[in-house]
């Protein structure tokens, strides 16, 4: 199975390039979606968080008021920290639970779309990482159009994040979503092709699925050639 991360700025294109995987076939785990999920009312997650934050951040029916919640920390490094540490745990167990049931279902390749790939590392399990990057001037205003907030906000959200150029350089494959839709289907057509091929045998080898099947064979063939010695 083949753990392919996708991440960008906000508002760069992600959920845009994770919707052309899906139209090929090809599941995603969103990890927005996962971590709406595990701030649901009731859950251990929306716990902690108004524990952290107040019974403020709570909305009359009781779910968490993102909007609001999501004021207070993309304009408090310090706040968003918070948030970042309360949430991971159940994040990255929620991202591992989709990701158990695609590979129950058997699926070979798994986009994972998630924002904050490089900061929580989890570019570490995702093999080749994909940065949809955006120029600053289309990001800041798509992100105003999508979310209708005003230039300063859409500022400090973007300022929340690790610098979208900066990840650019950490990427293996970039896929630039500052033209239309239909010039980013083009590179993505591309990218689908590269990520749909076999692996080779040096890029097995150099897997973590090889590299474990390499050690258990060495165990088995050791074992077994001890059991035949006198
Ligand atoms: C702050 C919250 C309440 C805002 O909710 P809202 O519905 O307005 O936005 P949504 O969840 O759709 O996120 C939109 C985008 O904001 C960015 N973003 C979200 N959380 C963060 C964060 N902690 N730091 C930096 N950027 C973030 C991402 O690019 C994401 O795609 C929400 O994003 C949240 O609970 N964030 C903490 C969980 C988290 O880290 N999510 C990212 C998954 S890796
Ligand atoms: N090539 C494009 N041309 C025009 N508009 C686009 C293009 N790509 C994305 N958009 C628009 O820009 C906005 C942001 O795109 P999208 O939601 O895919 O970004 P995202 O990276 O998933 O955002 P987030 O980080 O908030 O999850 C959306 O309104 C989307 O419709």
């Amino acid at each position: 199975m083949r753990l392919v991360g996708l991440t960008g700025g906000i508002a760069s294109g992600k959920s845009t390039v994770s919707n052309l995987f899906i139209s090929e076939g090809v599941p995603v785990v969103d990890a927005d979606v996962v971590a709406r999920d595990v701030v649901k009312k009731g859950t251990g997650g929306s716990k902690k968080v108004v524990k952290a934050f107040g019974n403020d951040i709570l909305l009359e029916n009781g779910e968490i008021d993102r909007a609001r919640l999501g004021h207070i920390v993309f304009t408090d490094p310090a706040k968003r920290q918070l948030l970042n540490r309360l949430l991971a745990p159940y994040i990255s167990s929620g991202i591992f639970w989709e990701v158990f049931k695609l590979w129950i279902k058997g699926s070979k390749v798994i986009i994972l779309d998630i924002p904050l790939l490089f900061e929580t590392k989890m570019d570490q399990q995702t093999s080749p990482v994909i940065v949809v990057w955006v120029d600053p001037e289309t990001q800041i205003k798509r992100l105003m159009a999508r979310d209708g907030i005003p230039e300063e906000q859409a500022k400090n959200k973007i300022n929340a994040q690790m610098a979208l150029d900066q990840k650019k350089t950490k990427a293996n494959i970039v896929i630039d979503n500052s033209g239309t839709i239909e010039e980013t289907r083009l590179q993505f057509q591309k990218v689908l092709n590269q990520i749909s091929r076999p692996l080779t045998w040096k890029e097995y080898a150099l897997s973590r699925d090889g590299i474990f099947l390499l050690l258990t064979s060495a165990v088995v063939g050791v074992l077994a050639v001890r059991k035949n010695l006198p």
